[in-house]
């Protein structure tokens, strides 16, 4: 029976000898890529933290000592020390093991935001909390890595945790010199003059040497480390970073050195109040394909052969025509610039970056950065094109709202992963942007059907010179082209109907209302399909074709709340149009974590659910077809 197999909890952890160590940690890696392989994952993250959660798990004792992971995507491991091994097999499955920290799942388990950025302001509120209530001998401990630290959320935490001298708060900085591509920015360069010089390794060396020898963190050792090895203090100027913070700080540490590690989260442990430990790992540790993985060292693969870490073939995607069609325009338009927070790959610029790499701006996890600074750009007379996952856009609200929209600013936002996304849980969905952004004025909001619709919608959005414009778009393999068959104002219609159901389709549902449209003239119900394009501002033709029907039925992916339906009824009744308005989306909740195919058809995003909707609703409200059996479905 191999060890991990007689893991159950973190007790089981802390009773192994240091010698059998390294065999847990063999066996962890072993059933991270055989598992992962099957179902996708955050295989690099994972890899690169295997030392570091054993460790954890051997040093505080889970859950009266809480350890909080940032973005959580690297809790793997810390799953499996918590007695999930066994599961692993149904990772990001419906009704199977989160690829986040679930509470649902383990009392192990306290924070499920995949945002990044936000443990440490976490952290500092568990922290105090524990120390108002007298709660003697707790320590919080809060993983954050150096892409996570990028974010401005971290800095607001430990400006506020560094004034705190009382504070029982570890901070373990999981240094691994990446967000998905090499981490950005000043803070970066202070963590990477470690991996640059030749001494580094020297530096690991002295440390792990004294840490056992002088008290490990504050001045004296500062000094110990300066008056020593003057040589070396460039290399440890993230130490001067922190500490002139006020931040007690431990490292550097190799984060693959068990001894090492565990020895520095001990000396932290006993120090009492807030201490950063400094621990340098490397994503995809242990399996070569993500080490040698030049894109993100296997920070999110799909399925993939264990043997040669080859992924499956992807479809073509909506972030593919994106990614061709932004590299286009900037061969027309030599002011256009693009901005990504951290994620050049994912949101498909990295072409662009190629093709033009004086005009590619990555801010780091750093979206409302990301906003401001478009508008500081837009100002300096560029066309800016912020590309983004729609979930991340909510942290920027206030920045799109107040430094982009006030000043009418010619910014486009992208959104890609609208609607929804459903592997990575709740928190990624894209189901709040057409909500939220309903509110900011002067915003034109975009929502394409299908890849032709996006360049199309792309192009006219770079062309708006007199405010900001979004383009949104959902996860995955992009719809095959839905050719229009007429036009109302400016939308497209897709089906003519008679006016019994005008059915208005936000972008990708245009599919499933074509659908549920031809199922319904089986019925003997005639519906007309519109596709408005701009879902922002709406095209007022929609208020005397709405009128001549017996329903307006509309299908939008995001949140039932305050998206397009409101603004449709909305417009409607402002109009004194008097006729029924039902919306068709994704219910207000958060939704647990399954494939978006399987959601969708879940909550009833599917032509068929829409048709039998739409039936029962004209019935209820047309008595004549409950004598017509055709009318049931
Ligand atoms: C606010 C926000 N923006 C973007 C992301 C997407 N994202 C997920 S993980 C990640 C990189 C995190 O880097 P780091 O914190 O260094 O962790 P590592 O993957 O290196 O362990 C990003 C950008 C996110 N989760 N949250
Ligand atoms: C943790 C995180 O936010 C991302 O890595 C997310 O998993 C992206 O998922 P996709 O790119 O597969 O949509
Ligand atoms: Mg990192």
């Amino acid at each position: 029976m191999g060890i991990l197999e007689t893991v159950k909890s973190p007790q089981d952890v802390r009773r192994l000898d240091a010698g059998e160590l390294p065999r847990l940690a063999a066996e962890i890696r072993d059933l991270l890529v055989s598992s992962v392989a099957k179902t996708g994952g955050h295989l690099g993250p994972n890899l690169g933290v295997v030392e570091l959660t054993i460790a954890l798990h051997r040093v505080f004792e889970s859950p009266r000592d809480p350890i909080l992971f940032d973005t959580g995507h690297q809790a793997y491991v810390h799953k499996m020390l918590t007695g999930r091994a066994g599961d692993f097999g149904t990772l990001r499955q419906e009704g199977g093991l989160s690829g986040y920290p679930s509470q649902a799942e383990s009392e192990h388990d306290v924070i499920e935001n995949s945002h990044a950025s936000t443990a440490l302001s976490y952290a500092d509120g568990l922290a105090k909390a524990i120390t108002l209530r007298g709660e003697t001998g707790r320590t919080v401990v809060a993983v954050i890595g150096d892409g996570a630290l990028t974010g401005g959320m971290a800095w607001e935490a430990l400006n506020n945790i560094a004034g705190r001298k009382d504070l029982p708060l570890i901070i373990v900085v999981n240094d691994n010199g990446r967000s998905y591509s090499p981490t950005i920015g000043g803070l970066a360069s202070h963590l990477s003059s470690l991996r640059m010089t030749q001494k580094y390794e020297d530096a690991l060396e002295f440390v792990k040497e004294n840490l056992a020898k002088v008290p490990v963190v504050g001045a004296p050792f500062y000094d110990a480390l300066h008056g020593v090895k003057k040589g070396i203090k460039d290399i440890l100027a993230p130490q001067v970073m922190f500490e002139d913070l006020g931040l007690k700080y431990v490292g550097p540490i190799d984060g693959h050195d068990q001894e090492a590690v565990e020895a520095a989260l001990r000396k932290a442990r006993a120090f009492g109040g807030p201490v950063i430990v400094h621990v340098l790992t490397h994503k995809g540790h242990g399996y070569s394909p993500a080490e040698n993985h030049d894109e993100d060292c296997f920070h999110g693969p799909g399925p993939f052969d264990p043997i040669t870490g080859e992924e499956r073939p992807k479809p073509h995607s909506w972030t593919n025509v994106f990614s061709e069609e932004i590299v286009r325009l900037g061969a027309q338009r030599r002011d256009i610039v693009a901005i990504t927070a951290a994620m050049l790959y994912p949101v498909g610029l990295a072409e662009f970056a190629e093709a033009y790499p004086d005009r590619i701006y990555d801010v780091g996890i750093a979206e409302q950065h990301a906003l401001t600074s478009a508008a500081g750009l837009a100002l300096g007379g560029l066309r800016p094109v912020v590309a983004l996952y729609a979930t991340f856009l909510n942290r920027a609200f206030d920045q799109l709202l107040m430094d982009v929209a006030l000043h009418r600013l010619p910014v486009v936002v992208t959104l890609d992963r609208s609607g929804v996304t459903g592997d990575d849980g709740a928190s990624h969905n894209g189901m709040w942007d057409l909500s939220i952004l309903q509110v900011i004025p002067g915003l034109s909001i975009a929502a394409p059907r299908d890849a032709r619709r996006l360049r199309e919608l792309l192009g006219e959005a770079v062309a708006i010179d007199d405010g900001p414009s979004v383009v949104r778009y959902p996860k995955g393999a992009v719809a095959g082209d839905i050719e229009a068959v007429g036009k109302l104002g400016t939308m497209d219609v897709l089906r003519s109907g008679e006016p019994d159901v005008l059915l208005v389709a936000a972008g990708s549902m245009a599919e499933i209302c074509l659908d549920a449209a031809a199922l319904l003239d089986a019925q003997g119900i005639s519906a007309t399909v519109v596709d408005p394009r701009w879902v922002k501002p709406l095209d007022e033709a929609l208020i005397p074709a709405a009128a001549e029907h017996k329903l307006v039925v509309v299908v939008e992916d995001n949140g039932r709340v305050g998206g397009v339906g409101d603004a449709v009824a909305r417009m409607l009744r402002d109009a004194d149009v008097d006729v029924p308005v039902r919306t068709y989306g994704i219910p207000q909740r958060f939704l647990d974590h399954a494939k978006r195919p399987k959601i969708l058809a879940e909550i009833g995003l599917t032509g068929q659910d829409l048709a039998r909707e739409i039936t029962e609703t004209v019935a209820r409200r047309s008595p004549a077809l409950e004598d017509d059996p055709a009318g049931q479905v």
